[in-house]
């Protein structure tokens, strides 16, 4: 094996010359090729459902200590996959690094969740608004590296960014938001306004996405965590157009492989056709849609990534189990599924559920490839 070299991330002539991929079944299926079973990651799989992870918080003191330390985040990313043979990686950071870099000032107060100390609510606020040096994000690129370093090719690695309307919830509400009041009033009466945050954003992810890509990301996704809660018509507009301009920006190769974009729209069931259009390689779903009718829908445009409800975990093992083989019997045999949840899994899951899952996930699109 040649000697690694990492250097700074977002120089463009960075050479990663990993170990091969021992398992690409993941990547494969994105491609929509035939793989011999389903690959299956979860959404939040580097969790708090996980005692060694807040253990590992515990040293680090807080959220945003684990997430800037590329030890502390090697860590953490790796934690599930010594626990689960799960399909993938999923870089350890959040999707508010990129608003933090722009000043706007992260906090994770302990079981409170996100609060930025400078929400973008009026014109002075979103003309100061620029897409940031990604120097500021240098941590994350680092962390990327380091863990495609520590996988050593095992399974590929996920990067990740929120989308430019989900990054604009948190900067204008300042936190999360029962009811999105902040920002569509923002919408309604100064859209011009949300326009050029919006534009700051994609902009601002499409160059952090292309960081994680060059310093080793495999496969990119972009949580669209609260397209789900605009109006139709709205949502093309204020979310999705923004997240076609960032998958626009993106590198789609890298290293001489294609780097495959999955777009997940947590209530975007019934805009599917829209979100398979819009340029990425696959669309993640959440529960309340039917794979079957999702599959015959976009055709073979895209692939799909979903769906279990994360709830589920809490049924018991022949809950699990007949949940994920009618999750995997909806899609069917053929090619373009990865199975994860439909949402992040939940704080409270009991680790041997996602035992049960993962295992039931493999045996049963093992069988369904037999009979089918
Ligand atoms: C909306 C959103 C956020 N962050 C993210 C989203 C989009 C996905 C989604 O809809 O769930 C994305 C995210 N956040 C985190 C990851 C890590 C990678 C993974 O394992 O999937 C990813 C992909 C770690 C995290 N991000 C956060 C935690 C928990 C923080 C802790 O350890 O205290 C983790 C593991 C904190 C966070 N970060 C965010 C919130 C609302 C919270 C607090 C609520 C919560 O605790 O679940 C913003």
């Amino acid at each position: 094996m040649r000697p690694r070299r990492v250097k700074s991330a977002f120089s463009p002539e960075v050479a990663v010359s990993a170990p091969p991929l021992q398992n690409d079944v993941f990547l494969r299926a994105l491609a929509r090729q035939p793989t011999e079973y389903t690959p299956v990651w979860l959404m939040r799989q580097a969790g708090r459902y996980l005692p060694e992870y807040n253990a590992t918080r515990a040293r680090a003191g807080s959220f945003m200590g684990l997430a800037t330390n590329p030890d502390y985040a090697t860590e953490v990313t790796l934690q599930p996959l010594a626990r689960f043979p799960l399909d993938a990686a999923i870089l350890f950071s959040d999707i508010l690094t990129v608003p933090d870099a722009m000043g706007l000032g992260l906090d994770f107060a302990a079981g409170e969740g996100p609060r930025f100390a400078h929400p973008v609510r009026d014109e002075a606020a979103v003309a100061a608004l620029a897409v940031p040096d990604m120097a500021r994000l240098r941590y994350v690129f680092d962390a990327v590296a380091q863990i495609r370093h520590e996988l050593a090719g095992r399974v590929p690695l996920i990067g990740f960014s929120g989308s430019p309307w989900t990054l604009a919830c948190y900067m204008v509400e300042g936190a999360g938001s029962a009811d999105y009041r902040l920002i569509k009033t923002m919408m309604y009466r100064r859209p011009d306004l949300l326009h050029r945050i919006l534009a700051v954003n994609a902009d601002a992810v499409a160059q952090y996405l292309n960081a994680q890509i060059r310093a080793g990301a495999q496969a990119g996704m972009i949580f669209d965590s609260w397209g789900g809660v605009l109006a139709d018509g709205l949502f093309q507009q204020f979310s999705l157009a923004y997240t076609r301009r960032v998958l626009q920006g993106l590198l789609r190769e890298h290293d001489g492989r294609p780097v495959p974009v999955i777009v997940f729209t947590k209530g975007g069931g019934q805009w599917l056709d829209d979100i398979a259009a819009s340029g990425c390689d696959a669309v993640g779903v959440d529960w309340t849609v039917d794979l079957a009718a999702a599959r015959e829908r976009v055709g073979g445009r895209v692939a799909l990534q979903g769906n279990l409800d994360p709830m589920t975990l809490f049924g018991g093992e022949a809950c699990i189990r007949a949940e994920a083989a009618r999750t995997l019997d909806r899609f069917g045999a053929g090619p373009g599924h990865v199975f994860n949840l439909g949402h992040g899994i939940s704080q409270f899951t009991p680790p041997e559920a996602v035992a049960v899952l993962v295992e039931a996930v493999h045996d049963h699109s093992r069988r369904q490839r037999r009979a089918g």
